[in-house]
């Protein structure tokens, strides 16, 4: 697995937040003493932080990120403004409504859809939360520090040697945060990973909440991971091919114009792919490019692959010529040559012309085989980076109207 599919993968984006919060509770005594004279300035970085997020989510189109550091801000102005630990009387009952309303809030962003903060649903929803702090001071003028204390007592389970939250508090945190977890694990959307960033986050705040600088520490931890997830997904749509999850032809292009020494460069086209589509369906097709994709990853010869575009994929080879990268190249041809695909979904294929039905039909009980015909040249004769390219693309060309299925080097042929 590469290292930039190690970081995608659901297990990387649920197991790195989690050693980090881990790791904060370890080491929060060294933290707390590191930090003790800046105690001003790091109550105030949550802020700072999160107005960033929701700043960089409007032109990113990360809305949902956008909409839970609102959450969040708003969240860490209550508790910075009004939560007094230890908690007593009127504050536990902004502390529970917190540490409900808070997490619940997070995971329904999960079932909404991934809208910018300025647009008519993320105004919708900000009102949403309004309505709720609206809510909360209402309550809390109607409620007297007896009943607070009764019910906190009676139904809240305290359990003052480990956390100032209560039981039914941690436990709700805690499941909810894991369901969020699994919704990450199997579905994998961007805004899945922003909800459980911040419910983990908001986890452990409130489990360690009397202790000094941990709200502003675990608030400030999770803007930091939204800031790099929004970071990072824009750079993936910029760079990498969403289809075939390699990188596209904007990171070749930067890659051929930082190419100097000896290198070569492969230019690989799936043969006869347009019948193919038409006979298979577009959406068979997709299913070709990524496995081809996957196919070149799994024995790249230390080769780094992109999408070109439509069927015809890069790979660059750096410090090796055309010569030393044939036996890699040749065994990348056979092994898609012999990978028997199975054609999965016939009913969502688009409707066909009926002279095709006899091999659509045929299909239903046979695998496919799919060939790709390759082109390669190296930096040995030519030196410039386009050029060499170009020399690829003639020998790729030679390669189809030698017959296809084969790999061809101009200075060899
Ligand atoms: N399914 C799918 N098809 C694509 C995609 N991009 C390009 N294509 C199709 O790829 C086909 C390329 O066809 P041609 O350039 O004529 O080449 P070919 O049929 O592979 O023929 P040879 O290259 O000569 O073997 C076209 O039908 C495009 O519609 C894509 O992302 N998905």
């Amino acid at each position: 697995m590469s290292l930039y599919n190690l970081f995608r993968s659901s297990l990387f984006q649920i197991g790195f937040p989690l050693a980090l919060a881990i790791q904060l509770c370890l080491s929060q005594e060294q933290i707390f003493t590191l930090l003790a004279s800046y105690h001003e300035l790091v109550n105030v970085v949550p802020y700072i932080l999160f107005a960033l997020v929701i700043l960089l989510s409007q032109p990113f189109n990360q809305g949902s990120t956008g909409l839970v550091s609102l959450l969040m801000i708003l969240s860490y102005y209550v508790i910075q403004n009004s939560l007094i630990v230890p908690l007593e009387d009127m504050n536990r009952v902004i502390f529970v409504l917190l540490a409900t309303l808070l997490p619940i809030n997070l995971l329904l962003i999960h079932a909404l859809p991934d809208k910018r903060i300025l647009s008519r649903f993320g105004i919708t929803f900000s009102l949403f939360i309004l309505l709720q702090l609206v809510w909360l001071s209402i309550l809390m003028q109607n409620l007297s520090a007896t009943d607070v204390n009764w019910l906190w007592q009676s139904f809240l389970k305290p359990l003052p040697t480990l956390s100032p939250s209560p039981l039914i508090i941690i436990l709700l945190s805690f499941f909810i945060t894991i369901f969020s977890a699994l919704i990450l694990l199997f579905r994998g959307h961007n805004s899945d990973q922003a909800v459980y960033i911040t419910l983990l986050f908001t986890s452990v705040m409130f489990l360690s909440f009397n202790q000094a600088l941990m709200p502003a520490l675990t608030a400030s931890m999770a803007a930091i991971l939204l800031l790099i997830s929004i970071i990072n997904s824009s750079h993936e749509l910029a760079f990498i091919d969403q289809l075939t999850e390699v990188p596209g032809r904007r990171s070749l292009e930067i890659e051929i114009k930082h190419l100097s020494g000896l290198y070569t460069i492969a230019m690989i086209d799936i043969d006869h792919f347009k019948h193919f589509n038409d006979t298979f369906g577009h959406r068979t097709g997709d299913e070709v490019l990524r496995l081809v994709a996957q196919l070149m990853n799994q024995n790249k010869g230390r080769g780094r692959i992109f999408r070109y575009g439509g069927e015809e994929f890069t790979i660059i080879f750096k410090g090796k010529n055309a010569n030393q990268c044939m036996p890699y190249l040749n065994s990348l041809r056979t092994r898609v040559a012999e990978y028997d695909l199975k054609i999965r979904d016939h009913t969502s294929r688009p409707v066909m012309g009926v002279g095709l039905k006899a091999e659509m039909e045929k299909a239903n009980n046979e695998s496919v085989n799919i060939t790709i015909s390759i082109g390669v040249a190296d930096s040995v004769s030519e030196t410039i980076p386009e050029n060499v390219m170009k020399a690829a693309d003639k020998a790729l060309y030679r390669a189809k109207n030698g017959g296809r299925n084969r790999v061809t080097n101009l200075r060899f042929a």
